[in-house]
Parts: C-alpha cells; structure tokens; sequence
C-alpha cells in the first residue's frame, strides 16, 4: 500500500530547522525511482475525474512531484517561488508556516483568467503556504479545484484552512 510505503521510507529528523520540529524528510524517496513513479500515478489516480488544467508547484519541494504530476496529466506546470527568484513581472503573497514565514510569487501571466488549477505540494502542515498560493491563484481570475500532497501533518489541522477554497484535497500518507 502507498501509504505504508511512503512512511517506511520518509526519514523523521528532529530538531530542524527549528528545536521542537520534526522534520519530515523526504529525500530517501528520491532515492526509490519505483516509488517515485508509485506515487506519482497514484497522485494522478486520485484525481481522475477532477478537472486539472495546470498543475501549480510549491518551492522547492512542490516542484518534485508537481511536475511528474503534470506530465502524467499532460498539462503545463506553473512554478510559485519564494521571493525574488521569478524573473518577469510577479505578485506576492505573505505566508506563515510550521517553522517560519516567507513570501511567495506568481508570474502574472502564469495562469489565464477562468483556468482550474491543482495546487501541489510535498507536505501540508499549518497550510499557511498553501493558503497563500491560492490567494495568488484566485488574484490571476483562475480556480483551485484541488490540493495535492504526498504527506498530511493532521495533527497541525491545515485542511480546515482549505476548506474555504472548497476544492477535493488529499495527502497519500497522513499523520493523525
Ligand atoms: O503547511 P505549512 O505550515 O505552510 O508548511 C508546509 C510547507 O513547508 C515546507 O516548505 P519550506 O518552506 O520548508 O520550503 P522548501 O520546500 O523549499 O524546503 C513544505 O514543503 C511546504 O511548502
Ligand atoms: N514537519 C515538517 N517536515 C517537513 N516539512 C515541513 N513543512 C512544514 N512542516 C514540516
């Protein structure tokens, strides 16, 4: 099963970036081509009968599997970045999350008016980022019709911050 495969494999480290946070590292699924290709199929699985149109990644690690995602859905991929990295003209969205705070930007020509966007992310926490990525979403005219993620840190309640974008949302491994 996905989920205990996802599991088995994340490393937790302790402690970082922050005392008191337990890291969820993800970096030993990189390592396992054949998960990564089982979570990618079974991230498109999920939302068969969704209508995606663009798949919108999260920095950094929301660009992994965003753009599998995308492929294997066979739509463009947008990427949303921390400050300063875009190069052409962006808006901006603050964001608090589980260690920290940041600002994150679109390319204002990234999505068209009326689109149906997925928001992928590797991990939902406080959902701060990804609050902040479908306000950017919704300030272009387009849509979020669902969020995406491999792993859901429950215990931290980020789907009730979601629920007024109303879309399907789902982690493949959650913790409760
Ligand atoms: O639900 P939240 O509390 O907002 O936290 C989740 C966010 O935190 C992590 O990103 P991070 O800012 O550490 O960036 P990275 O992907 O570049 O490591 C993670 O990849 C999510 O984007
Ligand atoms: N506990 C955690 N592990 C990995 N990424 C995170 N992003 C926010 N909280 C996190």
């Amino acid at each position: 099963m996905i989920e205990s495969k996802i599991k088995d494999t994340v490393r937790d480290v302790a402690d970082f970036p922050k005392p008191g946070i337990i890291f969820k590292d993800i970096t030993p699924i990189l390592k396992d081509a054949a998960l990564c290709a089982e979570i990618t199929q079974a991230l498109a699985e999920r939302l068969s009968g969704v209508q995606v149109d663009v798949v919108a990644g999260i920095e950094s690690r929301g660009f992994l599997f965003g753009m599998l995602l995308a492929q294997a859905l066979k739509v463009p991929f947008v990427p949303i970045r921390k400050a300063g990295k875009l190069p052409f003209k962006t808006i901006q969205q603050a964001c608090n999350l589980e260690y920290g705070s940041a600002i994150l930007e679109l390319h204002e020509d990234a999505l068209e008016a009326g689109q149906k966007v997925l928001v992928h992310d590797d991990l939902l926490a406080t959902g701060g980022t990804v609050v902040a990525a479908s306000k950017l979403i919704q300030q272009l005219g387009a849509e979020v019709t669902a969020f995406s993620f491999i792993i859901g840190l429950d215990f931290l309640n980020g789907r009730e911050k979601l629920e007024e974008f109303r879309p399907l949302t789902f982690s493949l491994a959650s913790y409760r």
